[in-house]
């Protein structure tokens, strides 16, 4: 008997076919597919990488993926890692940014937070170290000051650097209302604050005869600066993890770099 249109039909030189089960609805195959294998042809394999659903109809157990494909289909441990971290820490920050409006929930503190945060604003280490710098009359103070103002100013081309380089937008939750701030201040890693706590607060420590509960101060300052910023929602919390390590790192640089009469004799005749 002579196959009904219906039933069955085929188009030759075209990819497709169809047929009807025995429960008479129809299905599509691929002609292709069922009668040369994807893999035997290179124009085959190519079409079949272009389309992820076709490559692993394709694949059969003697074939082995390049080592960039596999990449993309079993992400590193690490990749899983790192956007774990991320994902925690913008939950964890959203949940400590308890200043970041007045209506939060510890928006009353709010003022308190940005008088902290303007105790480590450049402008006020900057314009302070001037002064002091002006006011020294020894020449080992001077040394000693002008290498805290070296070590500002490389704290702010630094980080400015960092944070052009990475481009993390701060926080949502940020209101964008701190005072005179750099372009490249939109974006929050590292914190500024951070490396300039982590930083100025180590070269005092390292360089001023303190008493123990001033030198107490100096770090619970640090800290507290730190904390201020995740509390008034401008960074998140590994920003400011960061900054604190990197202004850490950025003293050992400052020593390494020590600027005294010996080496750089025409800063200090001034
Ligand atoms: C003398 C002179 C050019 C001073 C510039 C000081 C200045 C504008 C520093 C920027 C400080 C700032 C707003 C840093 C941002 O800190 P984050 O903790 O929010 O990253």
């Amino acid at each position: 008997m002579m196959p009904s249109p219906r039933t069955t039909r085929a188009t030759v030189g075209n990819s497709t076919s169809s047929a009807t089960t025995s429960n008479g609805k129809f299905e599509f195959s691929s002609l292709v597919n069922s009668r040369t294998p994807l893999s035997d042809s290179p124009s085959a394999r190519l079409r079949a990488s272009e389309s992820p659903v076709r490559r692993k109809d394709s694949l059969t157990s003697q074939q082995v993926l390049p080592e960039e494909d596999c990449m993309k289909l079993n992400p590193s441990f690490l990749g899983i890692a790192f956007r774990s971290l991320l994902a925690i820490d913008l939950w964890l920050s959203k949940r400590f940014g308890v200043c970041a409006e007045e209506h939060c929930s510890w928006g009353s503190a709010r003022p308190l937070m940005k008088l902290i945060e303007v105790s480590g604003h450049g402008i006020p280490w900057i314009a302070g170290t001037l002064y002091c710098l002006y006011k020294s009359d020894s020449l080992a103070a001077q040394e000693v000051v002008l290498n805290l103002l070296f070590a500002l100013i490389l704290d702010l081309i630094l980080v400015g650097l960092v944070k052009g380089a990475v481009k993390r937008r701060r926080p949502t939750h940020n209101r964008m209302d701190m005072f005179a701030t750099f372009s490249v201040d939109k974006y929050s890693f590292p914190s500024g604050h951070a490396t300039r706590a982590a930083m100025v607060s180590r070269f005092l420590l390292n360089h001023l005869v303190l008493a123990i509960p001033v030198r107490v101060l100096l770090m619970l300052w640090a800290v507290i600066v730190g904390f201020s910023r995740v509390m008034l929602g401008r960074h998140n919390i590994t920003d400011v993890a960061f900054g604190f390590l990197m202004g850490y790192m950025q003293y050992s640089l400052v020593e390494y770099l020590w600027l005294s009469p010996s080496t750089v004799p025409a800063l200090f005749s001034l």
